[in-house]
């Protein structure tokens, strides 16, 4: 049974709107985001590719989140989740961008109706969506082209309205693992609540937390998510003093606008509002919630802030202590993943004081979640602060089998199951994250100075570099070093032989116009220095600036 009626009907309601001549929409690192104005087709049209996505799979429920995370208010963005709570798998993100570009409504059924014969989808059999959003206004239009296209496409769906991406990803992967030995969860935004709740209190273990935990959420979606789930925290179990701050969903205008995590890690000072108290434990969430920095203004030496590198940091250790009180050191395979970004005095820290072994990745979650899945315990976090601890099914079955021989290890074994139910899964949470974060201070006594002092960062530069054609850019090694233009990476090399402890590269990004520099040195003045010569370097390679 073909749906070619109904798409054409349906798609002429929610029109794509064509781009500047010779541009083309693309699936990238976030999905599609772009101005909301532009995304109305296009996720009608990411509807339809959910739908093929769920009857490929055998009709397990596919994810869809509009969200634009830290973007600007006017923006917005779709992406597809699949079954397990991941990003969808990368050989779709062709077929999403062939649906979007089609140029007509005919040519988008026939592209819907190409995809089906070539991949082999019975369009016959039940589909399931499900989807959410963030706070932004645009987000409504969004949804109902959404549904429209599941509708045309006889696609079983649910709107879960207002969520964080985690919370989405946790949805999915809850609907298809409901019922199973490997349940992941109540299958309601109540049931992440009281799964993170439960764990919360599991693994603090009876630990006092330091006093209040201020928490910035950008004006976004994390505001009103965090205040529900405290609710959900037995005060005589866990006293968490948390202020909930920046949680103005009303006024779309101040989403992100001079807060949230996005701001703190690339100004790196406290939001301005509310006033930072000096010395008062902070954190930052962004707008859809995914990403988490730690930091506090002390009244001596300033804004001291606490990133993805850290997060992973302060991750591993724990989780190493853990596993070697739990006697599972020989039997668990413990790995930290990074990418090019991490500070080399995190990679230096976690190999030669916490002995983990650290993958470098190229840029992007999903290949960072690909090298941790690969571990029995897998840390990875980029220093974005986008980031999670992965368990594998042997790591969960070897810490609910393994019979203690003493209080101290049964103490341990409980608690990195309690930490395995508390960290998300499925991707990055800032909520789950946060919660991590606190249970580890809490357990090592330690304040934000104790936890800034395992290690001193190297200084460092990041640079947006404006040339002519980006696409000139092409890396090997993890993004360490360019194969392509040639002789640009010989003249890299050359400039940072100049510099003591130093390490600068160079690659296109993958979500703007543009290229990024990074460098860093062992002070600020040879970092900065070193940044602006290759960053000329790039400029000269990639056809000039704009
Ligand atoms: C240096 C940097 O922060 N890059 C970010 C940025 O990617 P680029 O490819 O560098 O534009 O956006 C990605 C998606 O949010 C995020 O995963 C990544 O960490
Ligand atoms: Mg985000």
């Amino acid at each position: 049974m073909a749906h070619d009626e109904q798409i054409l009907a349906a798609s002429q309601k929610h029109p794509i709107k064509p781009l500047d001549k010779g541009q083309l929409y693309k699936y990238g690192t976030a999905g599609f985001r772009m101005n909301a104005d532009l995304l109305e087709g296009v996720t009608f049209r990411v509807g339809l590719l959910a739908s093929l996505r769920s009857r490929k799979l055998g009709g397990q429920a596919i994810g869809v989140m509009v969200t634009a995370s830290h973007n600007p208010a006017v923006d917005n963005g779709v992406k597809v989740v699949d079954p397990m709570g991941e990003m969808l798998e990368q050989d779709w993100e062709k077929f999403a961008t062939a649906l979007v570009n089609a140029p007509s409504d005919d040519d988008l059924v026939k592209t819907y109706n190409k995809l089906a014969t070539d991949l082999k989808i019975n369009l016959n059999i039940p589909a399931k969506v499900i989807y959410g959003r963030d706070t932004r206004p645009s987000g409504h239009t969004l949804v109902t082209a959404l549904a429209a296209a599941l509708d045309a496409t006889k696609t079983e769906h649910v709107d879960y309205k207002l969520l964080t991406t985690p919370q989405l990803h946790y949805l999915v992967r809850a609907t298809n693992s409901e019922g199973t030995p490997m349940s992941y969860g109540k299958v309601s935004e109540a049931g992440y609540y009281e799964k993170l709740a439960t764990a919360f209190v599991r693994a603090m273990k009876g630990k006092k937390i330091e006093g209040q935990l201020v928490v910035d959420c950008a004006n976004g979606v994390g505001g009103p998510k965090l205040t529900e789930f405290l609710k959900y925290i037995p005060k005589d179990k866990v006293n968490f003093d948390v202020k909930v701050v920046n949680d103005d969903v009303l006024r779309p205008e101040v989403l992100n606008l001079d807060c949230g995590a996005d701001f703190v890690k690339t100004k790196q000072r406290a939001p301005p509002s509310p006033k930072p108290r000096p010395g008062v434990r902070s954190c930052s969430l962004d707008g859809d919630a995914d990403r988490l920095m730690y930091y506090w203004v002390d009244p001596e030496t300033g804004f001291f802030m606490l990133d993805g590198d850290r997060i992973s940091s302060l991750a591993a250790s724990f989780i190493g202590e853990l596993v070697e009180a739990a006697n599972l050191k020989d039997s668990l395979r413990i790995g930290v993943v990074q990418t090019a970004y991490a500070n080399g005095a995190s990679t230096n820290y976690i190999t030669q004081h916490l002995r983990l072994p650290v993958v470098c990745t190229p840029t992007g979650v999903k290949h960072l979640h690909h090298v941790a899945q690969g571990y029995d315990i897998g840390v990875y976090f980029e220093a974005n602060g986008h980031g999670t601890v992965l368990f594998s099914n042997d790591a969960l079955s070897t810490f609910k089998n393994t019979s203690p021989q003493s209080p101290a290890q049964k103490d341990a074994l409980d608690t990195l199951s309690a930490m395995a139910d508390l960290i998300n899964q499925t991707v990055g949470d800032a909520i789950s994250d946060m919660l991590m974060v606190e249970v580890i201070l809490a357990h090592k006594g330690w304040s934000l100075r104790d936890w800034a002092m395992t290690y001193t960062d190297l200084p460092n530069r990041l640079v947006r570099v404006e040339v002519g054609n980006k696409d000139l850019f092409a890396t090997t090694d993890a993004e360490r070093r360019l194969s392509s233009p040639e002789g640009a990476q010989e003249e890299i090399d050359y400039e940072v032989k100049k510099y003591k402890d130093a390490r600068s590269f160079a690659r296109a990004s993958g979500t703007e116009n543009a290229c990024r520099v990074y460098a860093e040195a062992a002070t600020r003045s040879e970092a900065n220095e070193l940044a602006e010569r290759v960053a000329r370097i790039i400029e000269r390679y990639g056809g000039g600036g704009l």
